[in-house]
């Protein structure tokens, strides 16, 4: 299935924000991550609605909407209209996930739905139709930087089982950890949506996009 490379702009330099994303684009980068943490749900505050506006403004890039907050009901149509493609929420954060799921769509962009690493992917089960993408967390969610948590690899295999049972090619991205080393390992394991944050934007990001997309096949 068709795999795609997003970028976690939580790594990226702020200060030169716009450059940093014309670099990963210009590498051939499709996707952009975009990281939201309410202090609430995870620890730390990352940025909101205004930055992802000022980023639609400068990029065509498909922009990945990862929202680690407490009720991300109260901010779909906020985020919406500021430019996400795709806005992906976490199971643990939501009242009623499927209700959740349901508002997204009703928008007319991508559904995600999101577990942390200790939550099982049994969770899942009912939502598994009705979500365009599942994110699985490979590390704890709330910030860059942290080595991948090796029984994912695992969890990937199984949610991929799970999805094949119901007939179901749904992408299933990774986030967290996620280097060049690790990188075969986990589209091996049936991972094909690629969250990477520091290992795009700390060095040189167009060889970093260029690298990852080949060894990706794409
Ligand atoms: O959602 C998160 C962290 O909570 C991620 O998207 C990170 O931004 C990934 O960063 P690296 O682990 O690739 O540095
Ligand atoms: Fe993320």
């Amino acid at each position: 299935m068709k795999r795609y490379l997003s970028p976690s702009i939580l790594s990226a330099d702020f200060a030169h924000l716009g450059e940093d994303i014309q670099h990963a684009a210009a590498a051939g980068t499709q996707y952009l991550h975009y990281d939201v943490m309410d202090g609430m749900f995870v620890p730390s505050i990352s940025f909101g609605m205004p930055v992802l506006e000022s980023v639609r403004k400068v990029t065509d890039l498909v922009l990945d909407v990862h929202l680690m907050i407490e009720d991300p009901d109260r901010y779909i149509d906020d985020f919406v209209k500021c430019g996400a493609d795709i806005i992906t929420v976490h199971y643990e954060a939501c009242k009623d996930v499927k209700k959740t799921l349901e508002l997204i769509k009703s928008k007319e962009v991508k559904a995600g739905v999101t577990i942390k690493p200790k939550t099982p992917n049994s969770v899942l089960t009912d939502v598994l139709d009705m979500a365009d993408m599942i994110l699985l967390m490979t590390v704890e969610p709330g910030f860059g930087g942290q080595a991948y948590i090796p029984e994912s690899t695992e969890k990937i295999k199984e949610l991929r089982q799970m999805l094949n049972e119901k007939g179901l090619d749904t992408d299933i991205e990774v986030d967290g950890g996620i280097k060049k080393d690790n990188l075969q390992m986990v589209l091996d394991a049936g991972a094909n949506v690629i969250v990477a944050g520091s290992a795009i934007f700390k060095g040189d990001i167009e060889q970093n996009v260029k690298d990852f997309l080949r060894i990706m096949g794409e």
